[in-house]
């Protein structure tokens, strides 16, 4: 009663008949209306350069993230507004060094939940967490399993499961053509998805290294674990955007199970590394010799992982958490690889000088050893060579020698990772209590703030930022240009699998570009669009490419 009489009271006031519903409607408009007004014109954030609907629309970023062509919108948008850009309702990118340094170089500015929350499906591990104690204590447990000694003792598995099994895939494929195809094979070549292989190469490796058991995908196998994989991301995705969803357990089953069996599947690798590791000491101990292949098994990262203790306080990993670190290990250390070689790739074909001189100066250091050392220098190595892994291994390529030999293979790689980082997307962070000045810009506590990588590899950082110049990274300039390069980020939240990724890459395009020649199959191959979900992937998802055994390598 008392409550109609307001509202008469509110109508006659303002001249007109009300009725709840329209003063209903009207409170909500309103408070729209204001929150419109604050956020476009008065809140902390509003005098941030970037386009007018970023200042109130909570999701601006979002239609940009779901069809993957987020990082070239945002790229654009540092052309157009400079180095500091609203983004987002809550979210700026910025891509002065200054900034950068300060957001990424301590904890102070940690991790955004937001967008990294839909891994943290079992418990948050070292790539998720944003707690500063915690991660200081996971890096302590966890950088001795990726050190340059601990990857240096892995390049064995590396080379086996990652570039000698593609290789051997790839060598079989044109031995099978080219005898049904005749001596045609020699100009159509035969006709390869790159992109998937080496995605198979990158996941039949780090299977090997962070499970110890090879998914065996590059000979064919149809190991359930890429599903699983998918469903895991499609789910860390989901999640990031519902957090419920973790703990109203309903819908999506079968993403539900895939993610359960992926860790699961963990878990089972666990036990039996468990098992190897303690059959190898006993053998040990007995006196008895451990061949090769069990010495190789005792330094992967899974073995590395059981082992790994915090050098303060002793704690060892937990069962859940060296799950966890295995799963992200491969999670962040599959795509990331291949979508950067595919793009190393790309990159030689738009440049076809430079894929000739790459190419010579491999060939020319990695000779084709004279297996049976014939007289008057003729090679006396019979033909067809087999392709194996004592062949790689007789031609000396290592690491060590790819970088000694030819500095240009990883000029190149750090050349691709620059203009088209695999890993582009903004990596996000929250701006600490009290607020911070970022580029001239008072950002209020809790903004989200972050790089475009892309943004940066192509901003004022740079002499020539379009331009693909390896050279770059090479002389005295190439050690400054290092420091500047931000594709594995900076600071102590860094990615912990870069000198595997070094590792890992080199070896791969060494061997490729030794026993292989390589042409894009097609201009559309070359023209498609690169689409990012979490990394660069081709839009079709596939690049072919025609290849050829090398003439040395081939029957005489
Ligand atoms: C070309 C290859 C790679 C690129 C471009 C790359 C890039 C990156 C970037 C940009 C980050 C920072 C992410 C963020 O702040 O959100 C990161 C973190 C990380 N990366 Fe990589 N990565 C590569 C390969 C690998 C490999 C091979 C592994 C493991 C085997 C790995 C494991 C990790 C982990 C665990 C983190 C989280 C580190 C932390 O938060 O302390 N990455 N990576």
């Amino acid at each position: 009663m008392a409550n109609s009489a307001i509202v008469t009271l509110i109508g006659s006031a303002v001249g007109v008949q009300i009725t709840w519903l329209g003063l209903l409607l009207a409170t909500v408009l309103g408070t729209l209306a204001s929150w419109v007004v604050y956020h476009a014109f008065l809140s902390p954030l509003c005098h941030v350069p970037g386009p007018f609907f970023c200042r109130i629309l909570p999701a601006a970023l979002h239609p940009q993230l779901y069809m993957g062509r987020h990082y070239m919108w945002v790229t654009e948008m540092h052309r157009l507004y400079g180095p500091v850009v609203r983004i987002g309702h809550q979210a700026v990118s910025v891509i002065d060094r200054a900034s950068i340094r300060e957001i990424y170089q301590g904890y102070s500015h940690i991790k955004a939940r937001i967008w990294y929350r839909g891994l943290d499906q079992y418990t948050s591990g070292m790539f998720t967490t944003p707690h500063a104690v915690v991660h200081k204590q996971l890096k302590r447990q966890l950088e001795p399993t990726f050190s340059r000694k601990a990857v240096r003792e892995m390049e064995s598995l590396v080379l086996e499961h990652g570039a000698a099994g593609l290789a051997f895939t790839i060598a079989g494929r044109c031995a099978a053509e080219a005898a049904l195809a005749g001596p045609k094979h020699g100009e159509t070549g035969t006709v390869v998805d790159l992109f998937s292989l080496l995605n198979y190469a990158t996941l039949d490796t780090i299977t090997q290294l962070a499970l110890g058991r090879n998914a065996c995908l590059l000979r064919g196998s149809d190991h359930p674990i890429v599903g699983w994989f998918h469903s895991f991301g499609m789910m860390a995705t989901l999640m990031c955007a519902f957090p419920f969803l973790k703990d109203y357990k309903f819908g999506f089953r079968q993403m539900r199970q895939d993610t359960q069996n992926l860790y699961d599947h963990a878990v089972e690798c666990i036990t039996e590394k468990r098992a190897t590791l303690h059959e190898i000491s006993a053998d040990c101990a007995a006196g008895r010799s451990i061949d090769d292949k069990r010495q190789a098994a005792e330094k992967d990262i899974l073995a590395n992982l059981l082992r790994a203790e915090d050098p303060q306080t002793n704690d060892k990993l937990t069962e859940v958490q060296i799950a966890v670190e295995t799963i992200n290990t491969m999670f962040a250390g599959t795509e990331t690889i291949s979508a950067g070689l595919t793009l190393t790739f790309l990159h030689l074909f738009r440049h076809p000088n430079l894929y000739r001189k790459v190419q010579d100066e491999v060939v020319r250091s990695f000779p084709v050893p004279d297996l049976f050392g014939g007289e008057d220098g003729c090679p006396t190595t019979p033909r067809p060579l087999g392709l194996n892994l004592a062949l790689l291994q007789m031609m000396g390529i290592t690491y060590a020698t790819i970088k000694e030999r030819v500095p240009l293979v990883e000029a190149i790689i750090n050349e691709t990772l620059r203009i088209t980082p695999s890993a582009t997307t903004v990596l996000m962070r929250e701006v600490p209590e009290g607020g911070r000045v970022l580029g001239g810009h008072y950002m209020p506590a809790g903004t989200n703030v972050g790089m475009s990588l892309m943004a940066y590899h192509h901003g004022a950082e740079w002499e020539d930022p379009h331009l693909f110049q390896p050279e770059r990274f090479l002389g005295p300039e190439g050690e400054k240009n290092l420091v500047k390069l931000m594709s594995f980020s900076l600071g102590p939240r860094q990615c912990i699998g870069r000198n595997l990724a070094y590792v890992e890459m080199s070896l791969i395009l060494v061997v490729l570009l030794r026993f292989f020649h390589f042409e894009v199959a097609s201009s559309a191959e070359m023209h498609q669009d690169w689409l990012e979900f979490v990394t660069l992937r081709p839009s079709t998802l596939k690049f072919h490419c025609r290849t050829w055994l090398r003439a040395e390598f081939c029957a005489a």
